[in-house]
């Protein structure tokens, strides 16, 4: 198997802070990886360091089978990144937007022609290519700053939380073009806040905590790790929700019940469901927060 992305044992350390302590990722080309993470658990370092924007201490990665560190311009050559820097003027339309990256790019005007409308298209822009960036919806927007980091196309792209403040449809508008993005080839490594967006987009998820992976796998396997099944207590007068994790067999249900019930308000409601997503990550990040990374 051929990886778009391969870190090993990737170090940074802020002062007396260790921000990585040793991460270990590999994405195969044409995939999509989800990178899932508290606030402050290194995710936008990794990218930063990935995207030769911040130099690691120790370990190595390596993107599109070359060396961030050694050959950072190859690298450079081989990313789009979508983030918090995107350049795009709002007082211009989203078609002169796109005219404009595409010449400073190289492309000479027609092509710079050719390739805008490409993307606008791509992006379901067309309809409104025209109007200025500033009158956009804040998915439109997002959509744009999209376009704009792929008008050279790249093989790998980097998306820090594509879809963060975005209503749900903008949410799933972006999903869409993100799928029809892998679908052309592309590997993506994105980072996001919200799990449905890793389990709906993602062929692997890394849960980062600590500055370490502290699981990864594909959300079945994820969600397989907390068990079969998970009881949910649930009193809405008293406001307050609990989950327990459960083989699902009545012996074993029967047994956590029986050792609650004394203590339990005789209003609290019970389920008993599937693993979420949501149930994985607490329940992830909750055990490996006692882990040094010293
Ligand atoms: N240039 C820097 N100098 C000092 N500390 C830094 C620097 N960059 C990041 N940090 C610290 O490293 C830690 C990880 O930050 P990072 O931005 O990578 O986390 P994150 O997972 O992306 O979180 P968020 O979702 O909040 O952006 C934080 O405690 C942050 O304060």
């Amino acid at each position: 198997m051929k990886f778009a992305i391969e870190v090993k044992d990737l170090r940074k350390s802020f002062g007396e802070q260790t921000v990585l302590g040793g991460v270990d990722i590999a994405v195969p080309e044409g995939q999509i990886y989800a990178l899932l993470g508290p606030n402050g658990a290194g995710k936008t370092t990794l990218i930063n360091i990935l995207t030769t924007l911040v130099a690691a201490d120790g370990g190595s990665a390596r993107i599109a089978g070359y060396d961030v560190a050694a050959e950072s311009g190859k690298v450079k050559q081989s990313i789009s990144l979508t983030g918090q820097f995107a350049a795009v003027d709002e007082m211009l339309t989203a078609e002169e937007n796109l005219r404009m990256m595409c010449r400073l790019s190289g492309m000479k005007s027609a092509e710079a022609k050719r390739r805008s409308s490409e993307l606008l298209k791509q992006f379901d822009l067309a309809a409104s290519a025209r109007k200025r960036v500033k009158t956009y919806s804040g998915g439109m927007r997002r959509r744009v700053d999209l376009a704009i980091s792929l008008v050279a196309s790249r093989p790998v792209l980097f998306l820090d939380e594509p879809t963060t403040g975005l209503d749900t449809v903008s949410r799933r508008a972006l999903w869409d073009i993100i799928e029809r993005l892998k679908a052309s080839g592309m590997t993506i490594f994105l980072t996001t806040q919200y799990l449905e967006e890793a389990d709906q987009l993602a062929d692997r998820i890394g849960v980062i905590n600590g500055g370490r992976i502290v699981a990864e796998g594909t959300a079945a396997e994820l969600k397989a790790r907390i068990g079969g099944e998970v009881i949910e207590l649930t009193n809405e007068r008293e406001q307050w929700s609990r989950t327990i994790a459960t083989t699902g067999s009545a012996q074993d249900i029967g047994r956590i019940l029986s050792g609650l019930s004394p203590a339990l308000p005789p209003d609290t409601q019970v389920t008993i469901r599937r693993p979420s997503m949501d149930d994985v990550f607490i329940a992830l990040t909750r055990q490996s927060s006692e882990v040094s990374v010293s």
